[in-house]
């Protein structure tokens, strides 16, 4: 199991110096719209991440006209306890486990997994290719820190690649060697990456579709194609075709870099077709499919941080969603809203204790 026992933040966004207490599975965040619902639940997604669920600049993580944060949280994991330290600074970030420093953060990835939902979800169905990416690849490195060094490493060797290509229109110098090596590179790290994305997918539609069921109350068939130049032919002969255009553009066409998620209801593309309440209910199924699979593979039910879900969905989704999360299989469940009442009644019927806590 995992909980979260306490945490502590100081100069987090608008917290100058608190610290929480968590004493019951279900836990209810409540205060006025603005109070710092979600900078407390963004704090807990912090300390699993190393990083915010909101943003990637730490300058807005840090409470105005002042130049860091500290975070610390005492969780317990199967039986033992467990301290992450989170420091910025000036700029300089620092993560401790147990008082030992990490060299490289991305090795924190995966030990504490947290599931978020939070309004701004809808980006992953309404945003760009990007979002959707950025979705996905946060769940695989929860589950495969393997496929967090190959995509790293890819990301660093595209940059790299992209600066010469920019760099050769500049000079007119043409530099075959040095592509050829960035392209083996690319073929190295970029496939397990596309075969990992590939057959994770395979496997979570149907819990997907498992939960939207529940969910939404009713069944629609849910789909998710997976969009990727691989799939076409191997990347490395991709990369060779490409390069005279490569060049011309200045920056690589091809790879698991353009990757994107189709989300189908019934056959029709969501982000086009899909009424808002479909939308919706697809989203907690996504996020839900999630947590199972994460849940599964680690052999404990992940940290899930509920933002606001009472303004998202109509009370009858929202009786069927708390009465899951209440349920033996799920974990330590955060909960926010603007109403007390309304998220005791929510509960009332459910066997879950819940503690709540006003800021
Ligand atoms: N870097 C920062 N320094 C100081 N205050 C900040 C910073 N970033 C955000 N805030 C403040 O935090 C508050 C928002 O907090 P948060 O989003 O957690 O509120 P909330 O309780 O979830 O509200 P709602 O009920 O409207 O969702 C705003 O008042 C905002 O001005």
């Amino acid at each position: 199991m995992l909980y979260i026992n306490k945490i502590s933040l100081v100069q987090f966004k608008n917290y100058q110096q608190a610290s929480f207490s968590f004493q019951h599975r279900i836990v209810g965040i409540t205060g006025r719209n603005g109070a710092g619902k979600t900078n407390l639940l963004d704090a807990i997604y912090y300390l699993c991440f190393t990083r915010s669920y909101f943003t990637s600049s730490d300058t807005q993580n840090t409470r105005y006209q002042t130049n860091g944060f500290r975070l610390e949280g005492l969780l317990e994991k199967n039986g033992h306890a467990e301290k992450i330290v989170c420091t910025v600074k000036d700029g300089r970030k620092e993560i401790a486990l147990n008082d030992d420093k990490y060299d490289r953060f991305s090795r924190h990835i995966g030990h504490f997994p947290a599931v978020m939902i939070a309004p701004d979800d809808a980006d992953i169905i309404l945003g760009g290719s990007e979002e959707r990416r950025k979705w996905l690849d946060s769940l695989l490195s929860q589950l495969y820190p393997d496929y967090l060094d190959h995509l790293i490493i890819y990301q660093k060797i595209l940059l790299q690649r992209n600066t010469l290509l920019k760099n050769m229109a500049t000079t007119g110098q043409q530099q075959d060697h040095l592509l050829d090596v960035f392209d083996l590179q690319l073929v190295m790290h970029g496939v397990p990456v596309y075969e990992t994305r590939q057959a994770f997918l395979q496997t979570f539609i149907p819990k997907v579709q498992q939960l939207y069921d529940y969910i939404a109350g009713t069944h629609e068939v849910v789909n998710i194609q997976y969009q990727c130049t691989l799939q076409e032919e191997p990347y490395a002969a991709q990369l060779h075709k490409a390069r005279f255009r490569d060049m011309q553009l200045q920056r690589t066409s091809t790879g698991i870099h353009r990757d994107d998620l189709l989300f189908l209801l019934d056959g029709h593309l969501m982000k086009t077709s899909a009424s808002q309440g479909q939308r919706k209910s697809f989203l907690f199924a996504l996020k839900l499919a999630q947590f199972e699979i994460l849940r599964q593979h680690k052999n404990f039910p992940p940290l899930l941080l509920l933002d606001d879900v009472f303004e998202k969905l109509d009370q009858e989704r929202v009786q069927r969603l708390i009465a899951l999360v209440a349920g033996d299989h799920y974990g330590q469940v955060f909960i926010t809203d603007t109403h007390v009442e309304r998220l005791q009644q929510a509960f009332a019927a459910t066997s879950g204790e819940i503690q709540l806590i006003n800021i």
